[in-house]
């Protein structure tokens, strides 16, 4: 008989579904909420979107703009976010008040509350892209809100989307949005032509791109505040690594269920490479094994206790980051005992051999995909 307690592989339920995207996304950054906008937010969208000087640099709009199109967009703006192909959301000042979750999920604002803008997400799942785009209402300009909401947007998309790249145009005459842009880590990549509709014409545009790699890291959730230090440390071995990086040893388990899917972990948001698939585990502390380090980590990363006996090593990772050199040897282990519980805000996902590679995944871990099929 199995030991109470005593867990082989057992896959954790819906750890998915908990954190995907949908209609009633609500993000929060310092100063702002940016929800789905809904029926009783139309004057004030329409007050401040039917403005030259703001529609002038926005594509698709035409000037004057009729109140009844934003009362259809607000219509179909739920529907896009459901069916996961574009997030529109407006921009609300709480003035700093903590979002009441009946608020977060789309209700209508509260007094003191003030519409100031929208932002959205164009999603192409095909391409692994999505573009961004955002407008602020001329009472708002020059307080730094597009920077701020425009970051949280961006960091969200990557830690919770199935992308690479967010690409943005902006009007060459727009050198305000364009130092939003660059503030936020987008990168120019060039420059194009796009149809104005306001201005009845193709006008030019500058291209910017943002990949994982090009954003600054801004600490979000509890659980990135309280995070380790980033790397680089050295204090793991003290040797500085090639080219002068320090060597980060780390060191991650393939846990295999009973079905031979391996666990993956969704880096969260607010981490260096947020939204990449990885291994659990982490780096070693001064004076720690790999395999106590190991159990500590799967104690504190997912709740689950494993003996150093039931960790296998198959092979490592040996790769050079900007910053850092990786050494990361990697076990597997089926046998554990606990509840898999992620505890640092991280998404779970069961996955099999065959898939593997469709995961994104940090560079240093993609040699040890095909290792591991094999294995499986
Ligand atoms: N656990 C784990 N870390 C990996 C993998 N691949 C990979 O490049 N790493 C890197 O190894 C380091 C792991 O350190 P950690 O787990 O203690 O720290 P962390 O997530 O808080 O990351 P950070 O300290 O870099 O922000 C990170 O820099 C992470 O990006 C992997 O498959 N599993």
């Amino acid at each position: 008989m199995r030991p109470a307690g005593l867990m082989i592989g057992t896959a954790p339920p819906r750890l998915r579904e908990q954190t995907r995207p949908g209609a009633d996304t609500a993000l929060r950054s310092p100063r702002f909420l940016m929800r789905l906008p809904d029926p009783a937010d139309a004057a004030d969208l329409h007050r401040l979107v039917n403005d030259w000087g703001v529609v002038r640099m926005l594509s698709r709009l035409p000037f004057p703009y009729p109140r009844s199109l934003t009362d259809d967009w607000i219509a179909s703006v739920g529907a896009q976010a459901a069916g996961r192909t574009a997030w529109h959301f407006v921009i609300i000042d709480t003035a700093g008040r903590p979002t009441r979750p009946s608020i977060a999920g789309g209700a209508t604002r509260v007094a003191g509350e003030t519409l100031v803008g929208c932002i959205g997400l164009q999603f192409d799942a095909a391409s692994r892209h999505a573009t961004l785009g955002y407008w602020i209402g001329r009472p708002f300009w020059g307080s730094g809100i597009a920077a701020e909401a425009a970051a949280r947007v961006t960091q969200w998309a990557f830690a919770h989307l199935e992308i690479d790249r967010i690409g943005a145009a902006v009007a060459l005459d727009n050198p305000a949005s364009a130092a939003v842009l660059r503030r936020i880590g987008f990168v120019e990549r060039g420059t194009g032509t796009q149809m104005f509709l306001a201005r009845g014409g193709e006008h030019p545009v500058t291209l910017f791109e943002a990949r994982r790699d090009t954003l600054p890291v801004t600490p979000r959730t509890p659980h990135a505040q309280s995070a380790k230090p980033s790397a680089p440390r050295d204090e793991t071995t003290g040797q500085p690594g090639p080219a002068g990086k320090p060597i980060v040893l780390v060191a991650a388990a393939a846990l295999i269920d009973a079905d031979n899917r391996v666990l993956l972990a969704r880096r969260p948001e607010g981490k260096r490479m947020a939204g990449l698939w990885e291994f659990p585990g982490g780096k070693l502390e001064p004076g720690e094994t790999p395999e106590a380090a190991l159990a500590r980590e799967l104690r504190e990363e997912l709740g689950i206790e494993i003996a150093q006996s039931c960790l296998a090593p198959i092979g490592f990772a040996s790769h050079g980051y900007d910053d850092f050199h990786l050494l990361m040897p990697l076990f597997i282990c089926r046998r554990w005992t606990g509840r898999l519980t992620p505890r640092e805000g991280q998404t779970l996902e069961w996955v099999e051999g065959a898939r593997l590679a469709t995961y994104a995944m940090p560079d240093a871990d993609k040699p040890l995909v095909p290792l591991l099929r094999d294995l499986l």
